[in-house]
């Protein structure tokens, strides 16, 4: 069955026009949609919690913050735009409180609803509207007249009107500039997880740390090693993402190419495959999305590990140093948060 997408012409600006518009959290998605939502004419206010380090930045944008509970109880459309992890204890202190029928319950991804951590009253719309792109390229994307495609999901349809809420949502994000896809929160859920454990995050970052420590323990210099297997990547994918992977193979060398062939799949081979299919049995199980509480309600002991260990590798600070001579690369990830 084909995806059913949206564009700007399909959706009405005009319905998030006339609603009282709460962000919980203005960190890399709060942030973007905050600013866009205002630029495209909504009125919005930022919920977090006294003494918050985003509380600054967002004031400084003109917006008017308060408390989550404050910004809840004033708010018709509540976006819950906090870690996932902070998501369960924000929603039963601060949200489910204020909540009264026919207001909305937005989330930029569904974990929580997927795996039964907030389970919301009847009475109120649940939808979401999850952007397929980092929080500081939505609004980046947005600013110059651009956007990041989006899922659109509605979990409770209270009032008979959530999709239109969530398509006049997502086109105020700049979302259906780019297009919006209808889907469900399981699989904006797994396939989100999915996405980014096997092939955006963790497998891209593995791909090319270990492209570079195969180079430098041969004695190529750590140089030649980061432009080959980080720098390059980008343009690479610019390539794919502009006309696909044919044209990336159209691009590069014909040498490049029969390498592509050969040995592509002896790297990423039958065994990887098995083991992503494992990870997405993970996501489906349920098993991932209990580790990752537990994790965080630990403290995140292996968390902070892996990011400390992750910080320390030769490539980032083989990278900090050509970065630096590249202006045009080495720039702050946004102006704005
Ligand atoms: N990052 C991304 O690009 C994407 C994220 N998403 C989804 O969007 C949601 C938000 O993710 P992301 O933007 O990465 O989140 P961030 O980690 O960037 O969120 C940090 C923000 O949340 C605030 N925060 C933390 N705890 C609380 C709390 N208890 N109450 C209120 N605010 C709090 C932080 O405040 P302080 O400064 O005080 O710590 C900060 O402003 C998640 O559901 C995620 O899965 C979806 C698509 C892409
Ligand atoms: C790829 C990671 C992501 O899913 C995203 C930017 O879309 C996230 O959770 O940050
Ligand atoms: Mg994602
Ligand atoms: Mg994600």
């Amino acid at each position: 069955m084909a995806a059913e997408v949206f564009y700007d012409d399909d959706a009405d600006l005009g319905i998030i026009q006339g609603k009282k518009v709460a962000v919980i959290g203005y960190g890399s998605q709060g942030h973007a949609h905050a600013l866009s939502l205002r630029d495209s004419g909504v009125e919005v206010r930022i919920g977090l919690q006294e003494g918050s380090k985003s509380r600054p930045k967002a004031q400084e944008q003109g917006l008017t913050v308060g408390t989550p509970a404050e910004v809840s109880a004033w708010a018709d459309v509540i976006m819950l735009l906090a870690p996932d992890t902070a998501q369960r204890k924000i929603y039963a202190e601060d949200i489910a409180p204020n909540l009264t029928a026919g207001k909305a319950l937005f989330f930029g991804h569904g974990l929580n609803i997927r795996y039964g951590l907030i389970e919301p009253p009847a009475d109120i719309d649940v939808a979401m509207v999850a952007p397929k792109g980092p929080g500081h390229l939505v609004r980046r994307q947005y600013v110059d007249g651009k956007g990041v495609p989006c899922l659109v999901a509605v979990e409770q349809d209270a009032t008979g009107g959530a999709l239109a809420l969530a398509l006049s949502y997502a086109k105020g994000i700049g979302g259906s500039r780019a297009g919006v896809i209808k889907t469900t929160f399981t699989e904006e859920t797994e396939t989100d997880l999915f996405g980014e454990q096997a092939v955006l995050c963790g497998g891209a970052s593995a791909l090319v740390q270990t492209g570079f420590e195969v180079l430098t323990e041969a004695g190529y210099t750590p140089e030649v090693a980061y432009f080959e297997c980080l720098h390059e990547l980008k343009l690479i994918v610019d390539l794919m993402y502009e006309g696909g992977i044919a044209r990336m193979r159209y691009s590069v060398s014909d040498t490049a190419e029969y390498g592509d062939y050969t040995r592509g799949p002896r790297v990423i081979d039958a065994r990887v495959k098995e083991e992503m299919q494992r990870i997405l049995g993970e996501i489906q199980d349920g098993s991932f999305a209990r580790e990752l509480i537990a994790e965080d309600d630990a403290g995140r002991p292996n968390f902070i590990k892996y990011r400390e260990q992750g910080a320390a590798h030769p490539i980032e600070e083989t990278g900090k140093k050509l970065r630096a001579m590249m202006s045009w690369v080495d720039r702050p990830i946004t102006e704005t948060a």
